[in-house]
């Protein structure tokens, strides 16, 4: 199996950045202390290790559906092509993304299933799907796709209070029977072999709201606030990696941290394995207005005070928002160096020597 075959361990001479543990039974327990370092890891780095979560068989049932997808010939999965229109959905070919100003195709594909196909199976609510995807639907994607929102939006919730926000604001504009951009994801990355600097994907903030992902290779890397030097998160046996995204980022006024990430190949031994990994994003609805809430909450009305005008206003739907990222990925969206910028999320870390990313 993809995710569980074995390699050499994480090594333990690589710079690396310990994220703090937050335990799902805990934050479901009601417990006081547990609340608080979900609070610090959202508000500091906006990454933390979620153990307890209880998705373990669902993830490995993952893995096995994008290893079987990926497996199909490459003129069945373009069939399935998420094109180069904004759609989030369906499958995304390796080289269809540019990684960097000089326009580098990268070398990742993607299985991209809509939670909104998953709730409404068998019947199709935004796309249709290869063989491999739709056998597995019923048995593995939706409990997977359940378990995952339930999940995220118990840690949604528990922010919302925190940000002082009148009860279920946030749930608001999560509602899991509501289209959105909520997405199932299986990424494989090839074994990297050569001496030469390769990023699997480029730095990056994500999309949406809160990201659960589930990998077994190092690989993934953050830039710490006001730092220049990338650091691995180390994968840990069982414990999944949370991390805020854009538009909690926009609903908050900046006060939870959408942090900069990106994946390069498994260092030493590790990167002549391939690389799999499963995310769900949990996105809002699709018609929800990205805006600050600070007419909900005087914490965030304190923070946008403090922040450059319009900053948390980009004045665009949670759907319009997804589709313009998605979008400026695709090699075909890019003209030159400057499309580069078109790229940027809400994250404004400077980077030395390369500028804002
Ligand atoms: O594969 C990983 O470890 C991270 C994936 C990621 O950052 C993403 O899909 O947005
Ligand atoms: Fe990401």
């Amino acid at each position: 199996m993809p995710g569980l075959t074995s390699f050499p361990p994480f090594p333990e001479d690589v710079p690396t950045h310990p994220l703090l543990v937050v335990d799902y039974q805990l934050i479901r327990a009601g417990d006081g202390q547990e609340t608080e370092k979900l609070w610090k890891a959202a508000t500091e780095l906006g990454f933390w290790y979620l153990k307890n979560h209880g998705v373990d068989e669902e993830v490995d049932g993952m893995f096995e559906m994008g290893r079987e997808t990926i497996a199909l010939p490459l003129e069945e999965k373009l069939k399935f092509e998420q094109g180069d229109q904004g759609v989030s959905f369906g499958y995304k070919a390796a080289g269809v993304q540019f990684m960097d100003e000089r326009g580098t195709r990268d070398v990742t594909e993607f299985v991209n299933i809509a939670k909104d196909d998953a709730l409404s199976w068998p019947t199709p609510a935004r796309r249709t799907y290869p063989s491999t995807v739709n056998a597995r639907m019923e048995s593995t994607i939706k409990q997977f796709v359940e378990k995952s929102l339930a999940i995220n939006n118990a840690l949604i919730d528990i922010l919302n209070d925190k940000l002082g926000l009148p009860k279920g604001a946030l749930a608001e504009s999560h509602k899991p029977d509501t289209f959105s951009g909520c997405t199932a994801r299986v990424i494989r990355a090839p074994p990297h072999v050569g001496p030469e600097e390769k990023l699997f994907l480029t730095a990056h903030t994500d999309f949406g709201s809160l990201s659960f992902l589930h990998n077994r290779l190092g690989g993934l890397q953050v830039l710490l606030p006001g730092s220049d030097k990338w650091l691995y998160v180390k994968p840990l046996p069982g414990h999944a990696i949370c991390n805020i995204g854009d538009t909690l980022n926009i609903f908050s006024g900046g006060i939870l941290r959408s942090n900069i990430h990106r994946v390069i190949p498994p260092p030493k031994d590790q990167a002549q394995y391939e690389r799999w990994s499963v995310v769900f994003f949990t996105r809002p609805n699709d018609t929800a207005m990205l805006r600050h809430l600070s007419a909900q909450s005087a914490v965030i009305s304190d923070a946008v005070a403090r922040a450059p005008a319009g900053k948390y206003e980009p004045g665009v739907t949670a759907e319009e928002w997804l589709m313009r990222r998605i979008r400026s990925q695709r090699a075909t969206q890019y003209k030159g160096p400057e499309s580069w910028n078109d790229r940027r999320g809400t994250e404004d870390t400077p980077i030395l020597e390369r500028g804002y990313i």
